[in-house]
Order: C-alpha cells, then structure tokens, then sequence
C-alpha cells in the first residue's frame, strides 16, 4: 500500500528515511481510500484496530466514545437506510448507484461522540475522537487496509439515526468506510507548515 511516489511530496525538505522516522512516513503516505476490492475484512482486524485507536490522548481519560461497526449481512440494510434519507429526486438520481456502493464497502465503522453538556468537555471530546480516527486510519494503513472518513449529511438525519440505534446524547464524528483498495488516489500536496507558522522568538511583540 505505501507507495514511494505518495511521499515524493515531501521527499528533500524532511530527508525523510522510512526507516529511521516509521511513523512519519506513515502518516505522509496515508490516503483517503474510497474504491474498495470486494474481499471481506474480518471483524477481529477491525475490533484489533479500534484497541490501537483508543490510546488516542483525551481529556481526563474520558473516553468518550462508542461504535457500531457495519458488516456481512447488515449491509444491505445500511444501505437502506443511508437511502431513506435521500429526497425522491436524490432517490431517483442516485439511488441505485448509491446503494450499490455503499451495500459493497466491506465494513462500515460509525464512531459516536458522547455529547458532554459541558461546553469545554464537549469540545475537547471532539478532539479526542477525531485524535482517534486518525489512529484508526494509521493503524489500517500500515496493515494494508483502505480507509475514508466520511461526513455525508445522512448522519444527522433522525431516521438514520433511530434506525441505527443512535441515542439522544451522542453525535456521529464519522463514518470510516474500510477494506482493501482497489485504487488509491493521488497525493494532494500539502503546503509548507513555515506558510502558516507565527515563530514568536521575543515578546511582546512591540518591541
Ligand atoms: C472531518 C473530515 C471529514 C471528511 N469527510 C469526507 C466525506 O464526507 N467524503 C469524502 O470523500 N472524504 C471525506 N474526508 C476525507 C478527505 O476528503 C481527505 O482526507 C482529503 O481529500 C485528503 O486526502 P487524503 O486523506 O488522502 O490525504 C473527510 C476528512 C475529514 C478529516
């Protein structure tokens, strides 16, 4: 799955070696995978991936997250119910290719935020089940397995939700889309981080 040419992009500036900085090539040669080959994932690799994941850091060691994972047989009712979401044009339009599509991901991965009434907590919570999915998607990589993380608007959508078992109290961050790939795309360049950097070598900033 890693591919030199998806590192090319910052070959040079970092004198980046695979073999000295593993987790930094790791994270450069990750791409979002979203054609998928149709050989199945099994379920161990998946919940195997999730043990990774959750050494995500997050505040208090709250943990403050939860998921349904999507395989097999519960496909085809997935895909249902991502389409009862869909108006009668989107329905019309897309429908079929939708569901075929979507009936064909080897596993979906729904990860959950438990909403925190406290502002603060919320937000940090946020961040810490973004922090990990993309764990999540790392660990996959570097085992071989594809992964998009998708925001598609049927996620707030209280069907979709109820049909899901989704409680009042919990907001879906994503949903991972996961299986071997049968394309990767290209890398799409990232612009230096010196573009977007503010070094503050005195302060305050008068003088
Ligand atoms: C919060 C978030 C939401 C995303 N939602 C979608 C989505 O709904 N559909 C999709 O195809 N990709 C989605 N992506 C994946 C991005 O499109 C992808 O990361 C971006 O194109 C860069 O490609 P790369 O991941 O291969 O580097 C999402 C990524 C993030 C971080």
């Amino acid at each position: 799955m890693v591919q030199a040419k998806d590192i090319e992009v910052c070959e040079g500036k970092q004198g980046l070696d695979p073999k000295k900085r593993p987790v930094a090539e790791l994270i450069m040669a990750r791409r979002s995978v979203r054609v998928f080959k149709p050989d199945p994932v099994k379920r161990e690799e998946i919940i195997d991936l999730l043990n990774v994941a959750v050494w995500a850091p997050n505040h208090g060691n709250r943990q403050p997250w939860r998921f349904i994972l999507v395989m097999d047989e519960a496909r085809t009712a997935f895909a249902d119910a991502v389409l009862r979401t869909y108006t009668a044009e989107e329905r019309e339009k897309v429908g079929a290719q939708r569901h075929a599509y979507l009936a064909g991901v080897p596993a979906q991965l729904i990860v959950l935020q438990q909403e925190d009434p406290r502002p603060k907590q919320r937000e940090e919570d946020f961040g810490a089940v973004c922090c990990l999915i993309q764990n999540f998607q790392l660990a996959a990589w570097e085992q071989g397995l594809g992964v998009v993380w998708k925001t598609n608007p049927y996620i707030h959508d209280p069907r979709f939700r109820s049909d899901l078992g989704i409680q009042p109290g919990e907001k879906v961050i994503g949903v991972l889309l996961a299986g071997y790939a049968e394309a990767v795309p290209p890398a799409r360049p990232r612009e230096a981080a010196e573009s977007r950097l503010t070094v503050l070598d005195h302060f305050p900033l008068s003088k």
